[in-house]
């Protein structure tokens, strides 16, 4: 009785895909109910009191800003009511670093929410799901974990929700954070910490995010040896309120870029410089002058993530001085 409460929130991905064939070819993710997956770890009933709540079943290929926002709306009221000690998400893997860290920055809790998922489909060979939710549970409830921010725990390695990144398209190890490696370790039903995450966890978070809140509309372009510029161009035409750069190396970019850069700024569209590598920062006034081209940086996120905290922080204010803070602080 005195065991901890877990609620999950299922979301849908590989974790609950089901197929034909004992592989994965021709499999659909987001087939399997919650209840059936807690279903297959019965020995978790010993260690945490779990309940389940489906708030989508989707491939996190097509997770939405409208799921994210269900989702941290719902975490947010189950701490609040003091409805459950841990969340932990069950999530695709696609796209689960994305959504790691949207949560870690709208969820001002400290109690633990962990997500995992899996490589193999629930009806493969092997299938990593059952595991994977076990230890995320595991984590979750671990008293260690309170006041981590949001967590990806996944193949026994415990990631920081700012740093994870999916760094193989079919193994089961799929995802390390390239910076700073693993803040953990999950095995054998144990948890162990071997660091923190380098930001502080919880500083005032950028917004209060309420079903109204409606975020703006921030894409990517990426960069590659002699890239035309039309993206940039036909998206400023359809008037994005910011632009994340995927740039190479530094965040660097090309003259086209650069000069279709310059309309984007004048037109009034944030530009973020990122890079298209996996890790290291993209520093300010390196080969590229921030202030003459009116620029930002998203210090050691990747694209996808600033193009989280971008979208975020734009709720709150469009001085780019502001907005460069927040990717120094978040
Ligand atoms: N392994 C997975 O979960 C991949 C799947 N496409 C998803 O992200 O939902």
């Amino acid at each position: 009785q005195d065991l901890p409460r877990v609620i999950i929130l299922a979301t849908g991905g590989t974790i609950a895909g089901a197929g034909a064939s004992a592989d994965r070819a021709g499999y659909t993710a987001g087939k399997i109910p919650i209840d059936d997956l807690i279903g297959t770890i019965p020995s978790v009933k010993k260690i945490a009191n779990i309940s389940g709540e489906q708030i989508a079943s989707v491939g996190s290929q097509d997770m939405t800003i409208e799921i994210w926002k269900k989702l941290a709306i719902r975490a947010n009221e189950i701490f609040a009511n003091n409805e459950a000690d841990a969340i932990v998400v069950t999530h695709g893997t696609d796209t689960q670093e994305e959504t790691a860290y949207f949560l870690d920055l709208v969820i001002p809790s400290d109690k633990p929410v962990v997500l995992t998922g899996s490589m193999r489909p629930a009806t493969a060979i092997s299938a990593d799901g059952p595991k994977n939710l076990y230890d995320a549970i595991t984590v979750a409830i671990h008293p260690d974990t309170k006041g981590r921010g949001v967590l990806v725990s996944f193949n026994e390695g415990i990631y920081d929700a700012r740093e994870v990144m999916k760094m193989s398209t079919t193994k089961t190890n799929a995802f390390d954070s390239p910076n700073t490696g693993a803040v953990g370790q999950a095995y054998d039903g144990r948890v162990e910490y071997y660091s923190s995450s380098v930001r502080e966890v919880n500083p005032p978070k950028p917004i209060v995010l309420t079903a109204d809140t409606k975020l703006p509309r921030v894409d990517i372009v990426y960069m590659y040896a002699d890239a035309s510029a039309d993206m940039i161009d036909f998206l400023v035409s359809k008037k994005v309120d910011g632009l994340v750069i995927a740039g190479v190396g530094n965040g660097n970019f090309n003259k086209a870029y650069m000069d279709a850069v310059k309309r984007a700024v004048t037109a009034g569209v944030i530009v973020c410089r990122a890079s298209r590598a996996p890790s290291g920062r993209v520093v300010l006034h390196d080969e590229i002058n921030d202030d003459e081209l009116g620029t930002i940086v998203s210090d050691d996120l990747t694209p996808q993530k600033a193009r989280v905290l971008l979208m975020l922080a734009l709720t709150r204010s469009k001085d780019k001085k502001q907005l460069q803070e927040a990717f120094f602080t978040y």
